[in-house]
């Protein structure tokens, strides 16, 4: 199969070889230009699919450049990079015909998406996910996209040697040959949708539907005729009958995701389904029965949204039969070690690399790092890091950035800890030394209320000296 090509246009070197190895990994044709003219040059000589141009370059603008790529190929997606400020611009762009603009920093996987929707392109094979604080709700067709019975093999997940998941992998095996409804209650990206197809796959139902419906990203028009149907007729647009998510999982499990995020209405139809296993669909007289195993999923607490008002108390009772709690990463350090191989490895397999390992460095940044999007953070990290390795083994360098940045605060907070503790563990000279520095310098913060000026003037030192040291000691953000 002939291969895309796609035109980077940056003057930032690394950027440019970053993205082409990147490009190319994932079975695309990369050519690469730092000046606007030389792009332009390449694009009249050359089969370009798609054109990457940074919006400042150092001879042309962004505006010049679209005006100039389209002049050649009218059809061609230009994709625009640009900073924060020029995000107007940017925009501006979009409406002159540029395909769509990506901000800094950049993220290679969130351009790869894009330029996979530019290019309306299946062929490449890295997916990663987004991190729910960047993710916008995902529309209904998205929805019906996961709304095929699903499979999982035990491939897709581990259950690491841990107390703790070997406690819930035991819950999992009580409940899953039950018919009971279970509710599992966990942050975000801690596994609770793999819990429930782990329930799914160890009970009878195994073979039949699995369908997973994210309540939170129901729209509210269409929340009803989504899970439960809809007829011809019932409503503008209806064309034809529709079976809604209740009917798919017909003899399998419906997984509601974020249920505290139903409607009051659906709430309501919800609870006939879980009182007399019945359905009936918008627009329609006759109810339908209905076999399927509920799970439901939530991350806030629901005794709390029921005191509030906001969860019938009626379903919270009917559903709450069994519950599983899942932890979240920073508490269940012990099964970090068994998730991180399991994630080299998936990652390693899936990009086609040979990477196995990560160094102790890594390990113990890891460690020391809270991930608040638990699993679903680990399993990106790790995929980026893989992907930006050069070896066999991931190191620091080969971490994103922003994770490196909050390693970086976590560990001055660790370091200030433990010099306030009196932890020093070295016994060099010049760390006990540069420890108790770290301390004159936080006392006399705290006591100048963090007013550099002042901190200095209690050091009997100047304040550009401080300023010196506060950043060999990476302590200017605090
Ligand atoms: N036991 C496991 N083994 C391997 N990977 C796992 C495991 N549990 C979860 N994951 C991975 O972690 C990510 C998040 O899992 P999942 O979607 O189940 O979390 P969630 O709690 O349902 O998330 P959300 O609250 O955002 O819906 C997924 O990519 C999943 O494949």
């Amino acid at each position: 199969m002939v291969k895309k090509k796609i035109l980077i246009i940056d003057d930032d070197v690394d950027i440019c070889m970053l993205l082409k190895r990147f490009f190319e990994r994932n079975n695309y044709d990369v050519e690469i230009a730092f000046k606007g003219k030389e792009g332009i040059d390449l694009l009249k000589d050359n089969k370009v699919d798609l054109v990457l141009t940074d919006f400042r370059l150092p001879d042309k603008n962004g505006f010049e450049m679209l005006e100039a790529i389209k002049s050649i190929n009218e059809e061609i997606p230009v994709i625009i990079i640009t900073g924060y400020s020029e995000v107007n611009q940017a925009i501006k762009a979009i409406r002159l015909g540029a395909h769509e603009y990506v901000t800094k920093p950049i993220y290679p996987e969130e351009i790869l998406l894009l330029i996979q929707d530019a290019l309306s392109d299946s062929t490449t094979n890295v997916e990663f996910e987004k991190e729910s604080t960047f993710s916008e709700q995902k529309p209904v067709e998205q929805e019906n996209d996961k709304r095929n019975p699903s499979q999982v093999s035990s491939d897709t997940y581990i259950i690491p040697n841990s107390e703790s998941s070997k406690k819930i992998q035991q819950l999992i095996n009580l409940v899953a040959p039950t018919n009971m409804t279970v509710v599992i209650i966990g942050e975000s990206g801690t596994g609770k949708e793999v819990a429930a197809r782990m329930i799914h796959d160890a009970s009878e139902r195994k073979g039949q539907a699995f369908i997973p419906v994210d309540c939170g990203a129901l729209p509210q028009e269409l929340a009803s005729s989504e899970l439960f149907g809809h007829v011809k007729g019932a409503f503008t647009g209806a064309t034809s009958d529709k079976k809604g998510s209740f009917e798919l999982a017909h003899n399998g499990t419906l997984f509601l995701d974020e249920i505290g995020n139903l409607s009051y209405e659906n709430q309501v139809k919800l609870l006939r389904v879980l009182q007399e296993r019945v359905i009936r669909k918008v627009g329609s007289e006759k109810d339908k029965s209905i076999d399927v195993r509920i799970i439901v999923a939530t991350n806030e607490d629901l005794s709390v949204a029921m005191e509030k008002g906001d969860f019938r108390e009626d379903i919270y009772y009917r559903i709450n039969e069994f519950k599983i709690e899942l932890p979240p990463l920073r508490n269940n350090h012990e099964a970090l070690n068994d998730y991180i191989q399991f994630f080299i490895d998936k990652a390693s397999d899936e990009l086609g690399m040979k990477v196995s390992s990560l160094n102790e460095e890594v390990l113990k940044l890891f460690s020391l790092y809270d991930w608040p999007g638990n699993l679903r953070e680990l399993k990106n990290v790790i995929k980026y890091a893989v992907l930006m390795s050069e070896g066999s083994i991931i190191e620091k360098q080969n971490l994103p950035v922003d994770i490196l940045k909050a390693l970086k605060n976590l560990q001055n907070k660790n370091s200030f800890r433990g010099v306030k503790e009196g932890q020093e563990e070295s016994l060099l000279l010049k760390d006990i030394t540069a420890n108790a520095e770290i301390k004159a310098i936080l006392n006399a913060l705290e006591i100048a209320n963090n007013n550099k000026t002042q901190a200095a003037e209690i050091l009997g030192i100047d304040r550009k000296t401080l300023y010196n040291k506060l950043n060999n000691y990476d302590l200017l953000d605090t």
